[in-house]
């Protein structure tokens, strides 16, 4: 699903759609604009997280794209949003690096969310 404005009040009718373990969430953030969107990002990060550990479950991976354009370090960035790898109230989170258009750290993304779901 996309991120603009509009779009993210159905983000919930989705995130209902994890729960069962019927699905994963992959939270895009475009490293390019990181810096001028970093409140945005954290509230709306947070209030997906919120309402999977509502559900007691689900699994969300956290790409930080366009790293072809702007490498970042993974770990400060999400040092910066207050999200750590691991498992919190049934919520697993993990975090990654890609570049869509490059086909760079895609595939990790998707095998985590499967094999992840199969422990
Ligand atoms: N360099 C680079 N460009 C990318 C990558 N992924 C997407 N894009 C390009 O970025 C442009 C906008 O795509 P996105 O950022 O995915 O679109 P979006 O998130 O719906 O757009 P905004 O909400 O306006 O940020 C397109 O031209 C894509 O081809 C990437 O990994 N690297």
């Amino acid at each position: 699903m996309g991120g603009c404005e509009g779009v993210r009040e159905a983000w919930g009718d989705y995130l209902a759609l994890v729960e069962g373990g019927k699905g994963g969430v992959i939270f895009m953030i475009d490293v390019t604009t990181i810096e001028d969107r970093e409140g945005e990002v954290k509230e709306e990060l947070e209030g997906v997280l919120e309402t999977l550990r509502d559900s007691g479950e689900g699994q969300i991976a956290v790409v930080l794209n366009k790293v072809d354009r702007r490498d970042v370090s993974l770990t400060e960035v999400m040092e910066t949003l207050g999200i750590e790898d691991g498992e919190e109230e049934g919520v697993e989170l993990k975090g990654f690096k890609s570049s869509v258009i490059n086909g760079v750290g895609v595939e990790e993304v998707f095998q985590w969310l499967g094999s992840s779901r199969e422990t």
